[in-house]
């Protein structure tokens, strides 16, 4: 996951592969729960593990189920509807999926066995609405005392109190689907006779009150309904565990990946697994939205595959209050449209992880798109002159997914802007890892890859520099120093003489180079500590002069240069490698203070060193590096000098981040 304020989206242009998807928000929450009120032991499998499914996962281990985890497959052991733990302050993030269902929950519980629960969250979720359910709750009896604003969370819920099971229960449907669902999955845990449920307003989002209907009945409660205006939960209803529950893919989390086929997809389709025609989730129908808008789309049974149909693609008005959560990326779809896309019935929007509506229309302005909104509605009109935008996340995983569609722009206009996500780690919420399986379905033009170069003398604290300023970036590294140390170890180790330049080469493309977690192997063999040795760096610098061995070398170097980006540090990365780098560093300090510096080093490692020796062999390096013909060590024309002698790590950092910025059009 990218942990940094922001992430740089360079232009993209293609798509192609295949996306697991991981598991569904709604389900994964719904079954936890499920499990936590059943008898008996249920293995939960393929899990999605994220922001909100933790939180559930803690509250549950609060009440004392028995939680083990291992992996994506969760075993959870049920409380069989009787409460272990009496008090209990949950803490429950922005999870609408975990806040509403356990308020229901055990307001329920604490009002048959007594108890004192105490539900909280993030601010966000404080302004979240609650109101619906806690009134239907009190009015079959539960006390439940406002913490903070009425109507909102947090919320103390205890008992003991009577219950008023003998009359409906009234819950107002047009808000959030989720007071329903809140009070479908607590209401079995007392239905010591029929329990009738009774919809106020015309109820939103059904597709997620099926998956609710269709995971009880997986847990052994029928529920029997009237429409979709009432619902009896029968006499006798008890939690039986299925013993083991598959978790599908997140139908919400597929659609930035239909999205993507139909705008992208222009050769082979993307391959989406996880969801298909036979999946649970309402917000699979967004298929029939991208597929009016253009998209070819065929659907296995937990499969799709999307490529591009109709481009540009096609304006549409639809109304969307049965794919609420997915219909956002139609908003960002819509700027790649001929002809305006209007999409209604969407209020929910405005009560969500933020109000959705104004955010949407916020940051579609900022690109440079005409946007007008309603109550409950949202209209988007093509865009033709796209402006680089930093867009606010708000911290909505949705908001920060859909727009990362944004940087196909190229795609409709000779002139491709990059696209910054403010807060990507938003998308925790749902999809950890969204950014990197974006980037694995992606292609981009090198030339839109941004490069940083920092080249200069030994020692002067490039490899530092270039690690510090790639993980603020969320870019790859390239340490082609250590490129040229694994030549040399291996000429060595081969017997070669290092002075032939051929011999040298011809040994490079037999090379068997791994490159993982920051480790470098050559075979089976982890040669990082290696390669860093002193003898090993001056095994490099007699290698390097070589141009038989700078050439072979350098398409292993120029493949470093991928999505979203590559701080590269050595001695040509500006002259040789990169030359149409936006940012070329040449990093100097004085010959005095690398010695001590590289002494320290060494030291800190428990190497026994000569500050003096050491003065001297990376004098004798330099002199080699600036003195060869091929791609000596020398700045670039275009190079930023920063000669850090006085500049300590992170005052040198923040000067390269700060000429990035200044570089940047955000
Ligand atoms: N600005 C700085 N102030 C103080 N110490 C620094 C600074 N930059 C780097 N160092 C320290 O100097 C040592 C050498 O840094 P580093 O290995 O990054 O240099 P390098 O230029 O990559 O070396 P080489 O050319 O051998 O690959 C490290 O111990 C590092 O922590
Ligand atoms: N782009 C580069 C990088 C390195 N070299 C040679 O390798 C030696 C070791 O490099 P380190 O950065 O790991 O110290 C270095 O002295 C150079 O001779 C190079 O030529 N070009």
């Amino acid at each position: 996951m990218f942990k940094i304020p922001f992430l740089d989206l360079p232009p993209l242009r293609g798509a192609a592969g295949t996306v697991r998807l991981p598991g569904s928000k709604s389900i994964s929450n719904r079954v936890l729960l499920l499990a936590a009120l059943s008898e008996g032991r249920t293995v939960v499998r393929d899990l999605l593990a994220s922001d909100d499914t933790a939180v559930m996962l803690e509250a549950l281990r609060a009440l004392g189920c028995g939680v083990v985890q291992e992996g994506d497959t969760v075993s959870i052991v049920g409380l069989g509807g009787n409460l272990l733990a009496k008090q209990a302050k949950l803490f429950l993030g922005n999870a609408g999926t975990a806040m509403r269902p356990l308020t229901a929950a055990l307001a329920v519980l604490a009002a048959t066995q007594g108890g004192s629960f105490e539900v909280s969250g993030v601010p966000r979720m404080h302004e979240r609405p609650i109101g619906d359910l806690v009134d239907a709750l009190r009015g079959l009896g539960c006390a439940i005392d406002d913490l903070g604003n009425p109507g909102y969370p947090p919320l103390r819920l205890h008992g003991p109190s009577p219950l008023a099971l003998d009359t409906p229960v009234r819950v107002r449907g047009d808000v959030s689907s989720q007071f329903l669902t809140a009070l479908l999955l607590a209401l079995p845990l007392v239905a010591t006779r029929d329990i009738r449920i009774e919809v106020i307003g015309e109820l939103i989002s059904k597709p997620y009150i099926e998956i609710t209907l269709a995971l009880l009945a997986r847990f052994g409660i029928a529920v029997r309904r009237e429409g979709w205006e009432a619902f009896v939960i029968p006499a006798g209803s008890k939690y039986r565990s299925p013993g083991e529950v598959f978790v599908e893919g997140d139908a919400s989390s597929a659609s930035y990946f239909v999205a993507l086929g139909a705008i992208a997809a222009t050769d082979t389709p993307l391959r989406i697994e996880g969801v298909g025609r036979e999946s649970l989730q309402g917000d699979v129908r967004f298929i029939e939205a991208a597929a009016a808008m253009g998209a070819e789309v065929q659907a296995g049974p937990n499969w799709l595959e999307v490529r591009r149909g109709a481009w540009p693609l096609k304006g549409i008005t639809l109304d969307c209050n049965h794919i609420p959560d997915a219909a956002m990326t139609l908003a960002v779809m819509a700027l790649y449209a001929h002809g305006p896309t209007t999409l209604t019935n969407i209020a929910s929007w405005r009560v969500k992880e933020t109000d959705r509506i104004a955010a949407m229309a916020t940051e579609l302005r900022k690109l440079g798109a005409t946007v007008d909104e309603g109550p409950d509605w949202i209209r988007v009109q093509p865009l033709a002159h796209w402006q680089a935008a930093a867009i606010h996340t708000y911290d909505d995983h949705r908001v920060a997914m859909c727009f990362s569609l944004a940087a196909f722009n190229g795609l409709v206009t000779p002139a491709a802007v990059p696209v910054r996500i403010l807060e990507p780690h938003c998308v925790a919420k749902t999809f950890p890892d969204y950014f990197e399986t974006l980037f694995a379905t992606v292609t981009a033009d090198a030339a839109d890859i941004p490069v940083i170069t920092i080249d200069g003398p030994t020692a002067s604290g490039k490899g530092t520099l270039a690690d510090e300023v790639g993980k603020a970036l969320g870019y790859g590294v390239l340490d082609s120093g250590a490129l040229y140390r694994v030549a040399g170890l291996a000429a060595r180790r081969a017997g070669v003489d290092l002075d032939d330049g051929d011999a040298v080469a011809a040994l490079v493309p037999g090379l068997d180079l791994r490159f993982q977690d920051g480790h470098i192997f050559l075979g089976s063999e982890d040669v990082s500590a290696r390669l860093r040795a002193e003898a090993t760096g001056l095994l490099a610098s007699q290698v390097a002069v070589h141009p038989q061995v700078r050439s072979a070398l350098h398409q292993l170097q120029l493949s470093f240069r991928r999505l979203p980006g590559l701080v590269a540090d050595g001695r040509d990365m500006g002259t040789a490698l990169f030359p149409d780098a936006p940012l070329k560093i040449f990093l100097t300090a004085s010959a005095a203070t690398r010695a001590e510096r590289r002494y320290k080093q060494l030291i800190s490692k428990g190497i026994p060193a000569n500050i003096e020796g050491l003065r001297e062999d990376l004098e004798a390096r330099d002199e080699r590096d600036k003195n060869r013909a091929t791609s000596p060590l020398a700045p670039a024309q275009d190079a930023l000098l920063l000669d850090n002698s006085a500049l300590g790590i992170e005052e040198s950092v923040t000067q390269v981040l700060d000429w990035w910025q200044q570089r940047r059009p955000f």
